[in-house]
């Protein structure tokens, strides 16, 4: 298939939604299909950080250099450090003939709205079926602490009232059974894949 008639996955919805979980089954069905883009970030590589495969590493200026140019799809700040997605790393993952997967938040989804690359995207939102139910999954999770967990509710619920907005996303899916939630993902891309909706 041409590279230019793929379509690009932008995947968000809050914290906890279960966005790893369903993207590690799909990335494990498909093994040759999609990939992921390799962001820039301003933050120091970690041990075993690889330039060019964690992440593009670069410093703040020549980020805030790039996003002049216009290089940028989104960008976001966490914890002081600098983070986006180029358009070049999209079509890096586009020549390689795969389908580029945008796992990124709000704040990402809107600027990529703003994009030529608007057209060329299906928007997915994963949501839990309550609040209630995120803040068990990212408790049962132990990544958090008491003060982490609150700032994600806190995000989650603007989430949650953006993704009510009409027309904003492709599909909205309710990870409530695992299974389900995999199957409406899997139609949704593989439909979208073939060029049917
Ligand atoms: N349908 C489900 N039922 C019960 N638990 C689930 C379900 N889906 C995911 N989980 C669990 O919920 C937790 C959060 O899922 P996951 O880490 O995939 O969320 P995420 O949206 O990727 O979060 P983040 O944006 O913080 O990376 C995990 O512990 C996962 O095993």
């Amino acid at each position: 298939m041409s590279s230019a008639k793929l379509p690009i996955v932008v995947l968000s919805g809050p914290s906890g939604a279960g966005k790893s979980t369903l993207l590690k089954k799909l990335f494990a069905n498909h093994p040759d299909t999609f990939g992921f883009s390799v962001s820039h970030t301003s933050r120091s590589p970690r041990d075993g950080e690889e330039h060019g495969k964690a992440y593009w590493f670069t410093d703040k200026d020549e980020f805030r250099k790039l996003v002049g140019e216009g290089k940028f799809i989104e960008t976001a700040e966490f914890s002081g450090n600098l983070y986006g997605t180029s358009i070049q790393a999209v079509k890096d993952v586009q020549d390689r003939g795969r389908v580029c997967i945008l796992d990124i938040e709000m704040e990402g989804v809107k600027q990529v709205k703003k994009t030529d690359l608007n057209e060329t995207c299906t928007f997915i939102f994963v949501r839990p079926p309550s609040v209630e139910e995120l803040r068990k999954r990212l408790e049962g999770r132990n990544t958090e602490t008491p003060q982490s967990l609150e700032n994600r509710l806190t995000q989650a619920e603007k989430e949650l009232e953006f993704a009510e907005t009409p027309g904003v996303h492709d599909k909205i899916i309710v990870n409530d059974d695992l299974a389900k939630a995999y199957d409406e993902l899997e139609e949704h891309i593989l439909s979208k894949i073939r060029g049917e909706n």
